[in-house]
């Protein structure tokens, strides 16, 4: 600041200098001398480092632009001009600027070889050629990504996977076809599509603007008792205000978020949270800077003096007191002066702005952590990475989707970058819901969660469970038993688990050298495996009766994926990995939307399929299979109730299925060698299967990348090929 500051007044002195005597009116002052007029860009150039040096990206460009009309071939200043636009998020035109930067390069070291200039200089033009390729390649990169929403998303699950508390810095964000719109009737504002879109598409990918991983969080700190938030949703409440003093960009985006018991505020303003969607900036990127590059060397004139007076006064207003740019957050009184002249923000509101928004980074599907009555607010359906950091985090635009149990995007998370894709076809205008619990949940625990966040769901699935216990209040009430009976159930399965810890006769799920025959999660001790026998048992009784209740209703998976995706872990863990993968199919089958008929037809299926094969074991397993995948196909037709549990579980099952061949049989049966060979081969075949079918999905709802698949489910993948 000192700096500009500096060359502030050297400006003002050669524009001095520059004036001719008398009183002639600016329009009609001389061009100044060459040396002036050299002094003069050196010293432009030289400000917009500055500016550069403490973020003031639209006064750096204003500098540099001017200084290029001094000296429109430099290389230093092209690549000032570049970094402003960089700073300012113009990726196109900030490569353009690079480009121009790489060329004056390419001269200076043509014309230093022919001039015999120092080996020194021309190693040093080198090595900025090199840097300046590399900084091309990025902006191409960014430019890619924020306006086409190009994301390399394996490279940057590699990135994220380097590290602990992973920050995707070198990253775009992407506003793709979507707007925030005011949907009335108390429900505040929501996005919107702003064309047609098709399920897959990307709508979204942001990092967070705050985020605290986990790991972050102080072991000095310690919530207040009965708090139901995380640590490190607390952790980063307590670092908002502070961040919100610093960053007028970041103040912005906070003022314009709800808080619940708080009047809901307006619309985003768009220039002030620098929301710029991706079509916009498609086409900002022509023309601009680039174009005015080409101007030649000019005389100082008045309105250019006035340019730099500008820049200088917006630059110090961002050094000084960066927070004054956010306007709706003074209104709102989210910053405020105190009495002493220096800077806060409303903790409070803050606090409560963090409550209504936050979003938790790795949610676990509900098979691997069972959920907890709802009190995290961004629980996703989502397989995460097994190497992916947990946190909570704001994303400020993905705060203003509306929760919908049912919603029509699927999101997930590469370290602290958000995506959020089109689950389903989608017109123009329509509503875009995320879910903020995970749908499968149970019905209660939904309504509870949302009753705690103020408001009532509306959707398809809560209004058709509404629906159906209206009908048949009896299933109701007896589905309702069943889910206590489950939950006690869940309790000693969870106490079971805890017990394979290393020290004990089973092998944990940690342990090493695992190989088809003895999985790494398989209890090898006679007792547990047999207490965990009698557990799947008791589950395998209790779903029986939970199909039974819910026979006939649209979704059944509130109540039937998770019990499924437990006893099937459970079998797994005693070796009978064909009952689990039957077991992780029917789990699969639940989360398919379920039409009136839909079991006459899997009976059917089965029937079908008893014409064509002997009567075995595999049976009934291959029907469900065969009626699993097809609805997997069909997903058009109808719905997954969450898309991103259904690739999981699929690729469980490819898992199950791949250790049924080769895995010891205990206990015997009798079987002949050739009825075995066939069981094997069948079991083969579906391992293809369900792993097809998991990719499939893949495509379908997150982007179709296979190198982001096989990241995201390395291990299994693994165990697939030994
Ligand atoms: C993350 S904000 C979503 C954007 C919000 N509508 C706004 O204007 O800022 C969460 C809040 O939106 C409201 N909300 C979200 N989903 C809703 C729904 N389905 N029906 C009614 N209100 C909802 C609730 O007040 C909730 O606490």
């Amino acid at each position: 600041m000192d700096a500009l500051h500096a060359y502030q007044q050297g400006l003002a002195a050669l524009q001095q200098a520059c004036q001719q005597p008398g009183d002639q009116q600016p329009e009609e002052q001389q061009p100044c001398s060459e040396q002036l007029a050299k002094c003069l860009a050196i010293l432009l150039n030289n400000s917009a480092a500055a500016c550069l040096g403490f973020g003031a990206y639209e006064s750096a460009r204003a500098y540099a632009h001017l200084a290029l009309r001094r000296a429109p071939r430099d290389a230093t200043t092209l690549l000032h001009l570049a970094k402003a636009l960089d700073g300012l998020g113009r990726y196109s035109e900030a490569a353009d600027a690079c480009e121009a930067h790489l060329n004056a390069l390419a001269r200076q070291l043509q014309s230093s070889n022919s001039n015999s200039n120092s080996s020194g200089f021309r190693l040093a033009v080198t090595a900025a050629f090199t840097d300046g390729q590399r900084f091309l390649q990025s902006l191409r990169q960014r430019a890619a990504e924020a306006e086409r929403g190009e994301y390399n998303e394996a490279g940057m699950a590699r990135e994220a996977a380097a590290s602990t508390t992973p920050r995707l810095e070198r990253h775009a964000d992407f506003i793709g076809p979507v707007q925030v719109a005011d949907a009335g009737e108390g429900r505040g504002r929501i996005l919107v599509t702003s064309q047609p879109v098709r399920a897959g598409q990307l709508l979204l990918a942001m990092r967070a603007d705050a985020l605290c991983y986990d790991s972050e969080v102080p072991a000095s700190f310690h919530p207040p008792p009965g708090q139901q938030r995380s640590r490190a949703h607390l952790q980063l409440a307590r670092q908002l205000p502070a961040a919100a003093v610093a960053s007028s960009r970041l103040a912005a985006r906070l003022s314009y978020l709800h808080a619940n018991g708080n009047p809901v505020p307006p619309l985003p303003d768009v220039q002030e949270c620098g929301f710029v969607p991706a079509a916009a900036r498609h086409g900002a990127a022509t023309g601009g800077d680039a174009e005015r590059l080409q101007a030649g060397p000019a005389a100082v004139a008045a309105e250019e003096v006035a340019v730099a007076a500008r820049a200088y006064a917006a630059a110090v207003a961002a050094g000084t007191s960066a927070s004054q740019q956010a306007r709706y957050a003074w209104t709102r009184g989210l910053l405020q002066t105190t009495w002493r002249d220096q800077l806060s923000a409303d903790s409070q509101l803050l606090d409560g702005i963090c409550a209504t928004n936050v979003f938790e980074t790795n949610p676990r599907l509900p098979a691997e952590q069972p959920a907890t009555g709802g009190s995290s607010t961004g629980a996703a359906a989502v397989a995460a990475l097994e190497t992916e950091a947990g946190g909570s985090g704001l994303w400020t635009l993905a705060a203003y989707f509306n929760h919908a149990c049912l919603d029509n995007t699927e999101r997930y998370f590469l370290g602290d970058f958000l995506f959020v894709r089109a689950s389903r076809d989608l017109p123009a205008g329509a509503e875009v819901t995320i879910t903020y619990l995970n749908p499968l949940m149970s019905f209660r625990e939904r309504a509870r969660a949302l009753e705690k966040r103020g408001f009532a769901c509306g959707c398809e699935l809560c209004s058709g469970e509404i629906e159906w216990r209206r009908r048949q209040p009896e299933k109701a009430a007896q589905e309702a038993d069943l889910l206590d009976c489950y939950r006690v159930l869940q309790a000693q399965i969870a106490e079971e688990e805890a017990d394979s810890s290393p020290t004990s006769s089973a092998t944990s799920s940690t342990s090493s050298g695992s190989s088809p025959a003895t999985p790494a999660f398989l209890s090898t001790h006679p007792e547990q495996r047999a207490r965990r026998r009698r557990l799947a048992t008791r589950l395998q009784e209790l779903l029986s009766g939970l199909r039974d209740a819910t026979r006939g209703r649209v979704w059944r998976a509130a109540a039937l994926y998770r019990p499924y995706v437990q006893l099937a872990e459970l079998l797994q863990s005693c070796g009978d990995f064909q009952e689990a993968a039957e077991a992780y199919e029917e789990a699969f089958g639940s989360l398919a939307q379920q039409r009136d008929g839909d079991d006459a037809a899997a009976a059917g299926a089965a029937d079908n399929h008893d014409h064509v094969s002997t009567t075995g074991p595999l049976l009934a397993g291959e029907a469900a299979a065969a009626a699993a995948v097809a609805a997997a196909a069909v997903v058009g037709d109808r719905q997954l109730l969450s898309p991103g549990s259904a690739v999981l579980v699929a690729v469980k099952a490819a898992v199950a299925w791949s250790l049924v061949g080769p895995a010891p049989r205990f206990g015997g049966d009798g079987i002949t060698w050739q009825e075995q060979e066939r069981r094997r081969e069948a079991a083969k075949q579906r391992t293809r299967l369900w792993e097809a079918t998991a990719r499939g999905l893949w495509c379908r709802y997150f982007g179709g990348n296979q190198e982001l698949f096989e990241a995201r489910f390395a291990v299994s993948l693994r165990r697939l090929r030994e």
